[in-house]
């Protein structure tokens, strides 16, 4: 079983526009509404791959009711705790060159008793549950430490549970300390975290064998439209992608996540974990809503990706 975990989920709304343009007034005729927040969206792609998860978090107000309701609809399994104030909305733009504009609220503020209860909840799953591997995803809602997920992690691993972090910032820098299982920033999440440009792929190589000081077995660095390059191991890889028509790329990183999570529970090798994440991260690409995969898409798309050691 794989858990989710999703503390900042959001209603994602993505209006689709032929060019987005500031200062102006832009329409949109095509537009969806998502229960999102990074984990969200790795939970239903785990779901379409036909592993079995169950989702958790915050989810407060009509938004909160919103995300609950779609839950429900999809027959997610899951297990949220409650809070006061509204889960947030967030909103992105893609115009008809893939480019893509986010706008992203803070989210609500968790109160002390709301975060005891969400920790006394997280435990209970991971007791009942059979949990094998746990995905940790988004930014983190106010209210709480920036080492809660180093803590999460520290858990998660007293008990065998092999953790996958995407998050940014603080949140980010304080996690990788715990030395998670796997961590896969995008480009601007790891120049941030090492403070420095990574601008070719021996910087790239660079970066990633710098990571592993902190004790991170798989370091995925994902480059959007160009791939990734990976440290698994003791071995580099660089991940090739075909080139696709693009329709959102929107949650891409969190099809990877998905596809990554469910090869690690089937034990794959390296090789085949960042095989099926890619392939589930092109095929998300392909298609407008977020965090949806077309199963015959897949498997076109699997066999054109090439995964190949560089050292
Ligand atoms: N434009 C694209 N065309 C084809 N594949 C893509 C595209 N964008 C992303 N992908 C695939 O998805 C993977 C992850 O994408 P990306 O690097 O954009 O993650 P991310 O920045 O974490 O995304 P997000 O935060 O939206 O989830 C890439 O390594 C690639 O395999
Ligand atoms: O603010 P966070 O938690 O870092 O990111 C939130 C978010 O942009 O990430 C997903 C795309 O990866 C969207 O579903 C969502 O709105």
């Amino acid at each position: 079983m794989i858990l989710t975990l999703t503390l900042n989920p959001a209603v994602d709304t993505c209006y689709y526009v032929k060019t987005f343009q500031v200062n102006a007034s832009n329409r949109s005729q095509r537009y969806y509404k998502t229960a999102g927040g990074k984990g969200l969206n790795v939970s239903r792609v785990l779901q379409q791959l036909g592993a079995s998860v169950v989702a958790t978090g915050f989810l407060g107000g009509l938004t909160g009711q919103f995300i609950a309701k779609e839950l429900q609809k999809m027959a997610l399994h899951s297990a949220f705790v409650p809070i006061k104030e509204d889960t947030r909305n967030c909103l992105a733009i893609v115009d008809e060159q893939g480019q893509q504009t986010e706008l992203l609220e803070a989210g609500p503020t968790i109160s002390p008793q709301e975060r005891e209860q969400f920790l006394s909840l997280l435990t209970d799953l991971i007791e009942q549950e059979a949990i094998k591997v746990l995905t940790i995803s988004g930014s983190l809602p106010g209210g709480l430490q920036k080492d809660f997920y180093k803590s999460i992690v520290e858990k998660a691993k007293a008990k065998k549970i092999l953790t996958l972090v995407d998050t940014s910032g603080e949140a980010f820098s304080e996690a990788i300390k715990a030395s998670p299982y796997l961590i896969k920033p995008n480009l601007s999440e790891l120049e941030e975290l090492l403070s420095k440009k990574i601008e070719s792929e021996e910087d790239a190589a660079q970066a990633l064998q710098e990571l592993q000081t902190f004790g991170i077995e798989n370091s995925i660095l994902s480059l959007g439209a160009q791939g990734s390059m990976a440290r698994c191991g003791n071995a580099l890889y660089r991940v090739q992608i075909p080139s696709v028509e693009v329709k959102s790329p929107v949650g891409s990183g969190d099809a990877m996540i998905a596809g990554m999570a469910w090869a690690i529970l089937r034990q794959e090798c390296y090789e085949e974990m960042l095989r099926i994440g890619s392939t589930c991260g092109v095929v998300n690409a392909m298609n407008n809503k977020t965090g949806t995969l077309d199963m015959e898409q897949f498997s076109t798309i699997y066999r054109q990706i090439v995964v190949k050691r560089l050292q």
